[in-house]
């Protein structure tokens, strides 16, 4: 039975080979990446019975999304769109190392989520699922993505799941003003925040140490948990007056795109497995430096990986 449902946007990531650009590159690799999906991706492979809601054109593109996502796993609740008068939102990746860094070119207006509504996803699942989760990427796409995580979330809470939600500030999409207006709509219906440090200043005005943050955000919206992230720096956790710290793994990075959504998962997968904060922070850092040795946007790990990074593991296994 799903325990966990996602919702969001993905899109078809298009990306040069190392090293190359993309003013000159003769191939682009094709992968699924998307914020809610990755969650949900990562997630499955570490043992949750997990689904991703969205709309698509029914096309080859589309239809190409929804089977390298099911190929991990996860299901989909798909609303099917009319491919003449819809499209696949899409992403140019360029890797860079330093000095360069690492670049996207969005084309996702347009894209068929940004019609959607709530009564074309099959939300009937929310009566024995335990979890929704979806990001500040979704109601920066449209009104009616707006409208429907509003609509999503609250439908959540009101068949008792537990409902996630990741900052995710993207300022290609909008200012910080208008997300910030969007978020605050959202929040009422939140229990547990995850908060990028960045996007906490950005976005929310928000000053102090990650713990200030963190209890900042806690008591004026009321979350139950909130999780802040400091890239680097680790990560902390308040659960009911209680704080959790959590240092990095350390990871030789193949590709960093993804590691937010890994962290998310791991953390909600450790969670949906009966693990208590502490352990769902270890198992979300974990994920996040197994996601940062794979390409592509997901987190293509197993559960043994995650457990032996936790105890200190990595090298040669022959
Ligand atoms: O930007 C968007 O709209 C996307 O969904 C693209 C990416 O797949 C995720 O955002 C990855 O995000 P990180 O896990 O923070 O690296």
């Amino acid at each position: 039975m799903t325990a966990l449902v996602t919702f969001g946007e993905t899109m078809l990531r298009l990306s040069p080979p190392h090293g190359e650009r993309l003013e000159t590159t003769r191939e682009l690799e094709a992968r699924a990446g998307g914020a809610e999906s990755n969650v949900a991706v990562g997630a499955a492979r570490l043992g949750v019975d997990a689904a991703w809601f969205s709309k698509l054109p029914d096309s080859p593109l589309g239809r190409r999304i929804v089977s390298e996502l099911r190929s991990h796993g996860v299901r989909t609740g798909v609303s099917w769109a009319d491919p003449e008068t819809t499209r696949l939102g899409t992403y140019y990746l360029e890797h860079g190392g330093e000095p360069r860094g690492t670049s996207v070119i969005y084309d996702r207006a347009d894209a068929a989520i940004t019609t959607v509504t709530p009564a074309e996803l099959p939300t009937g699942v929310f009566e024995t699922a335990e979890r929704f989760h979806t990001t500040g990427i979704t109601p920066a796409l449209s009104e009616s993505t707006a409208e429907t995580t509003r609509a999503l979330l609250r439908a959540a809470g009101e068949a008792g799941m537990s409902r996630s939600f990741d900052l995710n500030y993207r300022s290609k999409l909008w200012s910080p003003e208008a997300a910030r207006e969007a978020y605050e709509e959202l929040f009422g219906e939140i229990d547990l925040l995850f908060a990028p440090y960045r996007d906490a200043r950005t976005v929310l005005d928000r000053e102090g140490k990650a713990i200030e943050v963190a209890h900042g955000l806690a008591a004026e919206f009321d979350f139950e948990t909130v999780v802040v992230t400091r890239g680097e720096k680790g990560a902390i956790a308040l659960r009911e007056g209680e704080v959790h710290r959590q240092p990095v793994f350390e990871a030789e990075t193949v590709d960093a795109i993804g590691t937010g959504d890994a962290f998310v998962a791991g953390f909600l997968a450790k969670r949906l497995r009966g693990g208590d904060v502490a352990d769902a922070l270890e198992w979300a850092a974990a994920t996040a430096a197994l996601k940062r040795t794979v390409g592509g946007d997901l987190a293509v790990v197993t559960p043994e990986e995650v457990e032996a990074v936790v105890d200190g593991g990595g090298g040669i296994d022959r």
